[in-house]
C-alpha cells in the first residue's frame, strides 16, 4: 500500500497587530488579526523532518510587525498583498501565499481616543501564486433585520411539513459576505464602503419572498455598484423570529411579540457573479 503526502500548507495564524499612525496630535488606529498560510516545496519536512526549506512561522509573525513598522498599515488588502508577495518573492521554495486579515474598526472619540465598533468585521484574503494574484474582500457579523416586507409561502409540502405560510414575517440575518475583485489594484477603502452600502441597501430595499431572493439581490447590488468586483459569495443564516403565543394570557399578538430563535437556523448560501469576469485563481470560499 503506497502512502503519499497530500496538499499541505503552514503558517502563523491570528497574529494580532495594532498600529498607531502618529500624525502630530491626531493619531490613527489600525487593529488587525493576520493569518498567513504558505505552500510550496514542503515535502522534506513532512517526510524526513528536514527543515531546510521551512521559514519558521515565528518569522512570519515577526514579518507582520516589521512591515507594520516599516511600511505602515493603510488598507488591509494592501497590507495583505505586501506580505503575500514578500513570502513568494523572497522564498524560492514557497510557491503560494495566502494572507487573511480581519480588521476591527475603531470609531474616533477624539484626537487620540477611540471606541471599538462592536458589530461587523471587515475581512480580506489575498492569494499569490503562479496562477495569479487574487484579492477577496468581505464582511462578517453584519446583523440586519427587516420587521416587515418579508413573506415565505408557496414552498414544498410533504408529510413532515408543519411550517405555516408567512405573509408578514421578520427577516433577519448575520451577513457573511465575500467578494472577489477582478484585479489586484483598487481604491480598497472606497470599494469596501461601497460594497457594504450596496449589501445593506439591497437587504433593506428588497421586498422579500425568500432569503434566497434577498441573497441574490445583495450579490447583484454589489456587482451593479462596484465594477471592480467579479463575484460575490454570501452565507446568510436565517435568524428565525417565532411569533409568541400569548393566547394563554388572553392576549392577541398582531405580529408584535417574537421569540428570537437561536438554533437550528436556516443557512442560505450562494454565489452571484458577473458574466465574463475573470475566473478565480485560488480556492476561496463556499
Ligand atoms: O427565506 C426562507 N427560505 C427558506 O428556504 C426557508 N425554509 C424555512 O423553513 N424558512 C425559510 N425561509
Amino acid at each position: 500500500m503506497g502512502i503519499v503526502l497530500g496538499p499541505n500548507r503552514y503558517g502563523k495564524a491570528e497574529t494580532r497587530l495594532v498600529r498607531v499612525h502618529r500624525d502630530g496630535e491626531t493619531h490613527g488606529l489600525v487593529d488587525l488579526n493576520v493569518s498567513i498560510a504558505l505552500s510550496g516545496d514542503l515535502a522534506a519536512t513532512h517526510l524526513t523532518g528536514d527543515n531546510s526549506g521551512v521559514l519558521p512561522t515565528d518569522t512570519m509573525k515577526n514579518t507582520v510587525y516589521a512591515f507594520a513598522g516599516r511600511h505602515g498599515v493603510a488598507e488591509p488588502e494592501e497590507f495583505a498583498l505586501l506580505l503575500a508577495r514578500h513570502f513568494v518573492d523572497s522564498q524560492p521554495q514557497v510557491h503560494g501565499a495566502k494572507v487573511s486579515i480581519e480588521s476591527f474598526a475603531w470609531d474616533r472619540l477624539g484626537p487620540h481616543s477611540f471606541r471599538r465598533r462592536g458589530d461587523h468585521v471587515r475581512t480580506t484574503v489575498v492569494s499569490v501564486s503562479a496562477a495569479g494574484t487574487q484579492v477577496v474582500s468581505g464582511v462578517t457579523g453584519l446583523v440586519l433585520l427587516n420587521s416587515t416586507d418579508s413573506e415565505f409561502h408557496g414552498f414544498v409540502q410533504d408529510e413532515f411539513t408543519t411550517l405555516p405560510p408567512a405573509t408578514d414575517r421578520i427577516l433577519a440575518t448575520a451577513v457573511d459576505a465575500r467578494w472577489r475583485h477582478a484585479g489586484d489594484d483598487a481604491d480598497w477603502a472606497a470599494s469596501f464602503e461601497g460594497a457594504l452600502e450596496a449589501l445593506i441597501g439591497a437587504f433593506t430595499g428588497t421586498y422579500s419572498y425568500s432569503l434566497q431572493q434577498t441573497l441574490y439581490a445583495m450579490g447583484a447590488g454589489v456587482l451593479e455598484n462596484r465594477p471592480e468586483v467579479a463575484e460575490v459569495r454570501l452565507a446568510l443564516p436565517n435568524k428565525h423570529h417565532y411569533l409568541a403565543d400569548l393566547s394563554p394570557f388572553g392576549l392577541d399578538n398582531p405580529n408584535e411579540v417574537f421569540i428570537a430563535g437561536d438554533r437550528p437556523y436556516g443557512l442560505i448560501e450562494g454565489s452571484v457573479a458577473r458574466e465574463g469576469a475573470p475566473t478565480a485563481t485560488a480556492e476561496w470560499w463556499l
